[in-house]
């Protein structure tokens, strides 16, 4: 069954409810420009204007995100720190003017046409057929389904780690059908990736695991030194930071983790079962963070069972069922789709 749910066809709220890079492709590389084009709109540099959430507490989502012109600086010492070339607040708005960017209007951040992606040890029984959708600028998108029924494989999509078997799959413009494995890494830079198990190094401390995400694309030391506090402030652990993640407890791993892929602010955030291991008050904290980063206009796509969470957050939701979209509904619910 084929599936175009173009942003326009999609849902209402009264609706129901390669494998790895196996060619390398001509003609993809990202430029320079084209990298320019993906990174946040609001890129000079920003001060920490937002008071620091407890460092013990699951960090709240505020009300409202100050605007970028109502930063304040705190002392010279941070002022030099934060004028550095290539700093950037992680409390800065990804968007010029400080509101989530959902009008989805110009180009999407993410695009599927006709996208197919077939196992090679599943030859007859493709995990996407023919998925068609749009996914703008600062969108929340959760995408839901029985087990087995494609969502991780949806996200590998996005991320490159699988090519599409057939059809196209466009990231921030790009045809990721056709990037060479060689600018993959260009790409992850522009993408954080938040995983069920945390994927945290083990003989790293909390701000090493951060600040490794910033010296892997060449970020100052000065740099690095202001904006790991900062991140870790965001997600409540400026306390722990010289803890290794095995004297955490789970939910504190995930907000490391949530810290590292946020720290370069991406514009988008691609999560898979984020709270899969997280009892419900760690999970609604997680989920909190997560909401406050979308505010501030990254782009969030985030694969889940959690139907609680699904139901009260009201976001837009992508419903999979055997590799095809069955509904694309504007702030649904989970609906009959129960982890299996
Ligand atoms: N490496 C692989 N090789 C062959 N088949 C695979 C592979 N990975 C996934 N599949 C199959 O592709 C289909 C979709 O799997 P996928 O992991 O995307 O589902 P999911 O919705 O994320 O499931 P879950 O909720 O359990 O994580 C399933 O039928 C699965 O068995």
């Amino acid at each position: 069954m084929a599936n175009h749910f173009r942003s326009s066809e999609r849902q209402g709220d009264e609706g129901a409810q390669q494998p790895l890079d196996s060619q390398e492709a001509q003609g993809s590389e990202v430029t320079d420009q084209e990298q320019a084009n993906f990174v946040p709109r609001h890129s000079a540099q920003h001060v920490a204007a937002s008071p620091a959430p407890n460092a013990q507490a699951e960090p709240e989502a505020p009300q409202q995100e100050q605007p970028a012109g109502s930063m304040t600086v705190a002392n010279r010492a941070e002022d030099e720190i934060t004028s550095q070339p290539g700093y950037t607040s992680v409390f800065a708005p990804l968007n010029d003017a400080g509101a989530p960017a959902v009008s989805r209007t110009g180009t999407p951040t993410i695009t599927l046409k006709n996208a197919t992606l077939i196992y090679p040890a599943q030859p007859n029984k493709p995990a996407l057929e023919d998925v068609s959708l749009d996914i703008y600028p600062g969108e929340f998108v959760f995408v839901v389904g029985h087990s087995g029924s494609g969502k991780s494989t949806f996200l590998k999509l996005l991320t490159r780690e699988l090519r599409a078997t057939k059809g196209q799959v466009i990231v921030a413009g790009r045809d990721l059908t056709k990037l060479r494995n060689s600018r993959v890494p260009y790409l992850r830079r522009q993408i954080g990736t938040v995983y069920q198990d945390f994927k945290l190094l083990p003989d790293k401390t909390v701000y090493e695991n951060v600040s490794f995400a910033l010296e892997c694309i060449g970020k100052s030391r000065a740099v690095i030194k202001a904006q790991v506090p900062e991140v870790l402030r965001l997600v409540g652990l400026a306390e722990k930071m010289d803890n290794y993640p095995d004297q955490l407890s789970g939910g504190e791993q995930q907000r490391v983790s949530v810290a590292r892929a946020m720290v370069n602010r991406p514009p988008l955030l691609v999560c898979d079962e984020p709270t899969g291991n997280l009892d419900p008050a760690i999970s609604l904290g997680i989920m909190k963070l997560l909401d406050r980063i979308n505010r501030t206009g990254t782009t969030v796509v985030m694969a889940t069972h959690d139907r609680e969470m699904v139901d009260s957050m009201r976001k837009r939701v992508i419903a999979l069922e055997a590799g095809h979209v069955v509904r694309d509904q504007e702030r649904g619910g989970y609906g009959y789709y129960g982890a299996l």
